[in-house]
């Protein structure tokens, strides 16, 4: 894990150029001057028709910026993910990279960067190049889930918006993240002791990442029956020019002003601790890529602010993260409820005499089976409530064991059996919506294309238990085909 993904992934990224092996089919890449022929371009792909599709313009990378054509990475990482931890047929997977361009000065004048050597399109180009890609993955593959990854905020936010509906698509920054963080912070409340209408949480980091983190947390209370006004009002967001608010005298991009203050009583905080003096949240959230932001001042006055602070040093890689497991453990006795993006190792805590294990909130606990689920359901879209259900999901996944050491995910070895379970839950909620096409989970709940069965069908645990049987038949498993040689078992028994 760590080196298919974060932390290593982001260095394998930063040198893919130099690293690159000819010959080797790693995944499609798609440049500006291939805009007239992108069907003929996709029909080079050597291998079966893809279930799952993770594409990127290399933009932004985790933390690390705009690394071009370098990004490749990424789609490979994530869709390496998607076999282990869900069961895609690593054959059926599709990595993209769009080789737009690059702003990245660095690479524009290195003669050994493999990608383009101009700067990115506006946006009118940007995005008709992307409406004739979308059309033409449709057209060839339709039932292919297509998953945007580490687009630069304002493209990440504007895609999803523009082919949510038309399309078999989502955002993992922006909803994949929003789940994960949403599971953790749920499980983080309960341990907390604080009542959940008291919780004030700060985000460092107003991105597409951090604003949609608040918004999947937000729309889970209003789920849960509070008024959109006093959800909203339990976030405040800073981005680098400290806490957003509507008279802070700048354009805000329109993504953030959903949480913009206007309660600042025309005060501005520029920094993150005058954010947190003024504020006094019980969370704070990082999701700038700022690396040792957190500060221990910042730490030990969470630690003032609630007995058990709550603390999401989520950037990535692990160089990027706000503050390390060790900082936040020290500067709050050991009181921190912490999720980090990428893993740190775990430590004994000499107050307790155990070893504590920090939780990683990281988006590869959603999108393996949220994809799983969409994928096996023949859902026709990705709706908001198949991301919502996968993160309700991954929340009441814990076994007693791991309840009772205050974990707030489950252990990341159980991951296959979590990414079920969420594969499932997703398939119901397509069902549910009418959106489901594959006839097997149909036939499960007696329903034909387009029905909306009734909830009391829906909920029948013995329907459940076959879908979930459904689900880990579906799943690929890493065999040799002489099956009598015996090499399933040492996997089979992690199941
Ligand atoms: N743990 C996880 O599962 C995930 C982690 N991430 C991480 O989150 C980070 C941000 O990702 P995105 O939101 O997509 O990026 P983004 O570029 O959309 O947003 C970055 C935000 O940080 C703010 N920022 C930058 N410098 C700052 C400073 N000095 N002080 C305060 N704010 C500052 C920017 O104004 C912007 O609001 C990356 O490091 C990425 O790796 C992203 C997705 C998932
Ligand atoms: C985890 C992830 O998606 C990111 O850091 O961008
Ligand atoms: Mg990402």
């Amino acid at each position: 894990m760590p080196i298919i993904y974060t932390p290593v992934v982001g260095e394998a990224c930063q040198k893919f150029s130099l690293i690159y092996t000819p010959g080797l089919v790693e995944g499609l890449f798609l440049s500006k001057d291939d805009v007239d022929v992108i069907p003929e371009v996709l029909g080079n792909w050597p291998y079966p028709q893809p279930d799952i599709c993770v594409i990127t313009d290399g933009s932004r990378i985790l933390g690390l910026g705009d690394l071009g054509v370098n990004g490749m990475g990424i789609p490979i990482g994530k869709l390496s993910l998607y076999v282990a931890a869900a069961g895609f047929d690593p054959a059926r997977t599709l990595p993209i990279t769009l080789d737009l361009g690059t702003n990245n000065e660095k690479f524009l004048d290195d003669p050994l960067y493999l990608g383009a050597r101009h700067k990115r399109p506006e946006d009118p180009e940007f995005f008709s190049y992307l409406d004739k890609l979308m059309k033409a993955l449709k057209e060839k593959w339709p039932k292919m889930l297509v998953q945007f990854e580490d687009f630069s905020s304002d493209h990440a936010f504007a895609s999803l918006d523009r082919y949510r509906r038309e399309y078999l698509m989502f955002n993992d920054d922006i909803q994949g993240t929003g789940a994960v963080v949403l599971a953790g912070w749920i499980n983080a409340v309960r341990l907390s002791g604080v009542p959940l209408k008291d919780h004030k949480i700060v985000f460092f980091g107003a991105g597409s990442a951090g604003v949609g983190v608040a918004k999947s947390i937000k729309d889970h209370l209003v789920r849960s029956g509070m008024a959109e006004e006093e959800a909203r009002g339990m976030f405040w967001l800073a981005d680098s020019k400290g806490l957003v608010t509507l008279d802070r005298g700048d354009k805000l991009a329109s993504h953030k002003t959903l949480f913009a203050r206007s309660d600042n009583e025309g005060k501005q905080f520029g920094t993150l601790e005058e954010v947190l003096y003024y504020v006094k949240p019980t969370c704070l959230i990082g999701l700038a890529g700022m690396g040792g932001a957190f500060r221990p001042e910042a730490i030990r006055k969470m630690a003032e602010y609630s007995r058990h602070p709550v603390i999401f040093p989520l950037s990535n890689p692990l160089t990027h993260a706000e503050c390390t497991f060790e900082a936040a453990m020290e500067h709050t006795n050991g009181r921190v409820l912490f999720g980090s993006g990428t893993a740190f190792p775990a430590m004994h805590d000499p107050s307790t005499n155990k070893v504590v294990e920090p939780g990683q909130a990281n988006n590869c606990y959603i999108f393996p089976g949220l994809g799983f689920g969409t994928s096996l359901a023949g859902a026709t879209r990705v709706s908001d409530c198949m991301v919502h259900v996968a993160a309700v999901t991954l929340a009441e996944s814990l076994t007693q064991e791991e309840l009772d050491d205050r974990r707030l995910y489950p252990r990341l070895e159980r991951i296959r059996q979590v990414s079920a379970l969420i594969a499932r839950d997703v398939a119901v909620q397509a069902v549910k919506k009418g959106i489901a096409r594959d006839e097997d989970v149909l036939e499960i709940f007696s329903a034909k294309s387009g029905d909306k069965p009734a909830a009391v069908v829906l909920q029948d645990s013995r329907r459940l238990d076959k879908l979930l049987e459904l689900v880990q038949a579906r799943m690929w498993e890493p065999v040799y085909a002489d099956a009598e040689a015996g090499a399933a078992e040492p996997l089979k028994a992690m199941m």
